[in-house]
C-alpha cells in the first residue's frame, strides 16, 4: 500500500524517457502539473512532436544515456525495452522520484487514474492490480463529478476566504463550510445568493451570541 501525495511540479525537471502512448500519457499528466517536461526518445507519437513543436515539452531525438537523468526531480521509464527501462531505474540518484511502466516492484510511485475538476482532484489506484479497473472508475466517477464541479470549486474557494474573513467564530465558521459543500447548496445553482443569505444567518447568530454574554 502506498502513501498517496500531491506533488508540486511546477519549475521542477520530469526526465520521461521513451515516447509512445503510454508516455504520452504520462507527458500530459506532468504537464498538467506544471512541470519542466524533458522527453528521450528516437522516435516520438505524434502528440508528443506536437507538443515539442510548439515549446511545451523539449524533446531530445535521442537514445536514452544516463546523462540525460542530470538534474531531474522526477523520472519515468516508459520505453517497450526492458533492457532500457532497466537501465534508466540503474541511473536514477536515490533522491529521484522513479516510474518504470513496465515495473510496479521497483518504482518510487505509480500514477494513479485521475479526474481534474478545476481545484478538485480525485484519483484511483489500484496500485497495479489492474490498471484497466482503475480506468473503468475514473470514468464512472467522471460522469458522477462533471464539469459543472470546475466553477462550483472555484466558487467555494472564495467563499471560503470571505468565511475566514468575516466569520470569527470557529463553530459557525465549520457550519458555513458544511453548507456550503452540502449537495442540495451545489445543486441550488443559486450560490452567490444562498451564500449571501447563509453569511448574514451566521452574522446575525454571532451578534446575538456576543449581545447574550
Ligand atoms: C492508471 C493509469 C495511469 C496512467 O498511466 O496515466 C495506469 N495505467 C493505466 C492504464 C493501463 N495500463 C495498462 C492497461 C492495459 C490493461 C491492463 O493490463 O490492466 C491499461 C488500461 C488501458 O490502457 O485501457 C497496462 C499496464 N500498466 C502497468 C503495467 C505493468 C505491470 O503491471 O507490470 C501494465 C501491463 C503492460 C503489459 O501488458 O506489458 C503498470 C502501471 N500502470 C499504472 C497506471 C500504474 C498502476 C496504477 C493502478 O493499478 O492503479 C503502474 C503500476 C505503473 C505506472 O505506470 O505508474 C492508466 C489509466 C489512465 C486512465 O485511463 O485514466
Ligand atoms: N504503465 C502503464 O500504464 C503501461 C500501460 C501499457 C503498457 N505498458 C508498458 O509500457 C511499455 C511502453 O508502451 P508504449 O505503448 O508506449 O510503447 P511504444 O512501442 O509505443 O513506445 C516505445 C517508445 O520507446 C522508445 N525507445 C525505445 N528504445 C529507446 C531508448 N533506448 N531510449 C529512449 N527511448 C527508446 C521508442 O522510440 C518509442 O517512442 C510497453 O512495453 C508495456 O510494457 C505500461
Amino acid at each position: 500500500m502506498g502513501y498517496p501525495v500531491i506533488l508540486q511540479l511546477r519549475g521542477r525537471r520530469a526526465v520521461v524517457v521513451g515516447g509512445g502512448n503510454v508516455a504520452a500519457r504520462k507527458i500530459h499528466g506532468l504537464l498538467e502539473a506544471g512541470a519542466d517536461v524533458v522527453v528521450i526518445a528516437p522516435e516520438a507519437a505524434p502528440d508528443i512532436e506536437a507538443l515539442a513543436a510548439k515549446e511545451a515539452i523539449v524533446w531530445k531525438r535521442k537514445r536514452f544515456d544516463p546523462n540525460d537523468l542530470a538534474g531531474a526531480f522526477l523520472v519515468i521509464a516508459a520505453t517497450s525495452d526492458r533492457e532500457v527501462n532497466e537501465a534508466v531505474a540503474r541511473a536514477a540518484e536515490p533522491g529521484q522520484l522513479l516510474n518504470i511502466v513496465d515495473d510496479p516492484e521497483r518504482c518510487d510511485f505509480h500514477v494513479p487514474a485521475v479526474i481534474r475538476r478545476g481545484p478538485l482532484m480525485i484519483s484511483v489506484s489500484t496500485g497495479g492490480a489492474s490498471p484497466a479497473l482503475a480506468r473503468r472508475i475514473r470514468r464512472e466517477l467522471e460522469e458522477q463529478y462533471g464539469d459543472k464541479y470546475g466553477p462550483y470549486l472555484e466558487f467555494l474557494r472564495q467563499a471560503r476566504d470571505m468565511v475566514l474573513r468575516e466569520v470569527a467564530d470557529a463553530e459557525g465558521r465549520k457550519r458555513l463550510f458544511r453548507a456550503l459543500a452540502a449537495d442540495s447548496f451545489r445543486q441550488s445553482g443559486r450560490w452567490e445568493e444562498e451564500f449571501t443569505r447563509l453569511l448574514a444567518k451566521e452574522k446575525e447568530r454571532n451578534k446575538e451570541g456576543e449581545r447574550g454574554r
